[in-house]
């Protein structure tokens, strides 16, 4: 099955309630969607989403990415070297891995397609089920203990609280949602790189001192500050989750060496797709290191791949796949259904979407 073509489009989704952490605010997914176009009639389906202030890609440079780079680099290529396919991907160009995750997908839903089995059965085929956890953004305190309160009352038991945006409000913020959902709600806070390493230390040992049971604390400081990752690990009882740290598998195996997080949460947007982030989970889990699979704002199209990877394997423990639930509606039909926290994977070939 020879690829013939690569076409781009867009993916537009309203967001529900404003989506805001300590990087940015959104209030509409506006992604890019590809198909790539095979000579036996099939076509692999695939979305990247311009997450600048995180990849450093814009739905432009995206879209330049994949149309001047990589469909030259794999056209006329036969799924069957699916090795060779990913090779090319990522020599092609630099970075930009959300354009290169857009086609990694679409390529293994076309392979899983061939092969006639849904793609989480192709890659290790772990779980049927994953239960994913909702983003309450950052805002003032009673608005996140609102928010807080309606996801639990809506069946949610597990809460990603965004902090970091103004760190002086952020043990008040925790304490106030801990008082509200009460003891059984879990509780998961990412503060964005907001805090600096003393911040942070400080913050997490108030949460403790507080018992607010908070089962994890992501992405604490500045991606690039290893060294600060590390003081907040060796210091504090919580364990800490790098996100914005790790995009490569070289990234992952730096920050295990250093011991800079107790977890690490993959997403395809940073890796470049699940090829690439089938290693990290490997280098994890050979470390005694498990992970969360995440997303950045993306619909049911790039959320469901990466659904898939999280349903593949053992080691991937946690999941932050709340994009479809934050959009006002996402009417792609088929691929694995969103229903409140548990996401299902179905029995379609590929990806699971009908085009
Ligand atoms: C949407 C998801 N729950 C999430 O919080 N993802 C990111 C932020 C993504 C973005 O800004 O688009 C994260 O930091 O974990
Ligand atoms: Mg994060």
């Amino acid at each position: 099955m020879k690829i013939t073509d690569i076409k781009v489009g867009v993916v537009e989704a309203p967001l529900i309630t404003p989506f805001k952490t300590a990087l940015r605010t959104v209030e509409k997914i506006q992604n890019i969607a590809i198909y790539i176009h095979t000579d036996a009639g099939r076509i692999g389906i695939g979305e990247a989403a311009p997450t600048a202030v995180i990849t450093g890609e814009t739905k432009a440079s995206i879209s330049n990415a994949i149309t001047e780079y990589i469909k030259p680099a794999i056209i006329g290529m036969d799924i069957e070297e699916f090795a060779q396919i990913m090779e090319r991907l990522e020599k092609c160009i630099h970075k930009n891995t959300s354009a290169k995750a857009a086609v990694d997908m679409a390529l293994y839903d076309l392979l899983a397609q061939s092969y006639k089995t849904p793609l989480f059965k192709l890659l290790g085929g772990y779980r049927k089920e994953l239960i994913t956890d909702i983003t309450i953004s950052a805002n003032d305190v009673d608005e996140m203990v609102k928010d807080s309160l309606a996801a639990a009352t809506k069946g949610f038991h597990i809460l990603k609280v965004k902090v970091g945006k103004d760190p002086a409000g952020d043990v008040k913020r925790i304490v106030a949602i801990r008082e509200a959902v009460g003891p059984n709600v879990i509780l998961r806070i990412d503060a964005n790189q907001g805090w600096t390493p003393k911040q942070a230390v400080q913050i997490i040992h108030a949460l403790e001192d507080a018992d607010t049971n908070i089962e994890l604390v992501e992405q604490p400081v500045h991606y690039n500050d290893i060294e600060g990752m590390r003081y907040v690990t060796a210091n504090t009882l919580t364990k800490i989750l790098a996100d914005e740290s790790v995009f490569s598998p070289k990234e992952a195996i730096t920050l295990i060496e250093k011991r800079a997080a107790d977890l690490i949460n993959i997403k395809l947007m940073k890796t470049g797709g699940i090829y690439q982030a089938q290693k990290i989970v490997h280098i994890a889990e050979a470390n005694g290191i498990e992970c969360m699979v995440g997303c950045m704002l993306e619909t049911k199209v790039s959320v469901s791949a990466a659904a898939h990877f999280a349903a593949s394997q053992k080691n991937i423990t946690m999941i932050d796949l709340d994009g479809p639930l934050l959009c006002v509606n996402d009417p792609m039909p088929g691929g694995p259904t969103f229903d409140g926290q548990v996401i299902t994977m179905s029995i379609k070939p590929g990806i699971g979407f009908s085009l």
